[in-house]
């Protein structure tokens, strides 16, 4: 599918004069995307736009043919907030499957789709355990299975690895890429270091616009020479943000010239 945001802005209501987002234009690739950018560089807007559950002030956000916000656009992007609030009384099968209904599954489908979307979080094994006595990182392991029980195309995932512990962000990583090929991911993140290697692509947001668009290994690309091994992510990061507004750090050689 493809997701496209065009001279796409946003501004929140009371901050009219300071959008969150400027202008941008972007479209998602295929595979798994990594959105990078500081505190406030309009990550999580980004992904509520594509979500459909904030309109943009400006310009237009499409999948495909899909009426923006729609019933059908809704089930082909499923979004996973940074916070997923728990609802205790239920249990994590009864919860994806709550969330699948929701999306318009029959109650078979959600009640069977829940089960095979646990499945695919590696959580079958929690799936009667009441979502209040799940940990942090278990409960997002949920928000995915939810996200993923009415056959999503595009998953957006806000920070899902925030305060998980190694383990749990490594088994994160392996359902990440067992979902290659199935689903296009656009995931923020502020993990630089160990992440960014294994996506595809990666964006990087600062100040509401767009300051890279590309493929790992031309983001990687920017690290300056002399880059500590295993650092090469951070480094590429740092060099970005630190030479942004400098027309020389992004603009292709001069050919030709005298
Ligand atoms: N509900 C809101 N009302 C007003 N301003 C907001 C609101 N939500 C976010 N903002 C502002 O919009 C800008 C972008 O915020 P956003 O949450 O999209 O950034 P982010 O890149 O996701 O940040 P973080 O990495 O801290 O999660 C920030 O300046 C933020 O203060």
């Amino acid at each position: 599918m493809t997701l496209q945001f065009t001279a796409c802005t946003y501004a929140y209501r009371r901050r009219r004069r300071s959008p969150a987002l400027r202008e941008v234009t972007y479209r998602l690739p295929a595979g798994l995307t990594i959105l990078l950018g500081p505190n406030g560089a309009g990550k999580s807007t980004l992904l509520k736009l594509a979500a459909s559950v904030i309109r943009p002030t400006a310009g237009t956000v499409t999948c495909d043919e899909l009426g923006f916000a729609s019933a059908p656009y809704r089930r082909a992007v499923a979004w996973l907030p940074q916070t997923v609030t728990p609802l205790p009384s239920l249990t994590a099968r009864e919860y994806v499957a709550y969330v699948g209904w929701l999306k318009g599954l029959s109650r078979a489908d959600a009640w069977e789709g829940a089960a095979s979307a646990l499945r695919r979080v590696e959580l079958a094994d929690r799936a009667g355990e009441k979502t209040g006595r799940l940990s942090g990182g278990q409960l997002r392991r949920v928000g995915v299975a939810a996200a993923l029980v009415h056959g999503a195309r595009i998953l957006l995932l806000d920070e899902p690895t925030a305060g998980m512990d190694p383990r749990q962000r490594r088994v994160f990583r392996d359902i990440l890429a067992g979902l290659r090929g199935d689903v296009q991911v656009l995931m923020s993140t502020h993990d630089v270091g160990d992440l960014a290697e294994e996506a595809d692509h990666v964006a990087v947001l600062e100040g509401g616009r767009i300051l890279h668009d590309g493929t790992t290994a031309s983001f990687l690309g920017h690290a300056p020479p002399g880059t500590a091994p295993g650092r090469t992510a951070e480094g590429a990061y740092s060099a970005l943000l630190a030479n942004e507004g400098r027309p020389s750090a992004v603009a292709p050689p001069a050919s030709g010239a005298p």
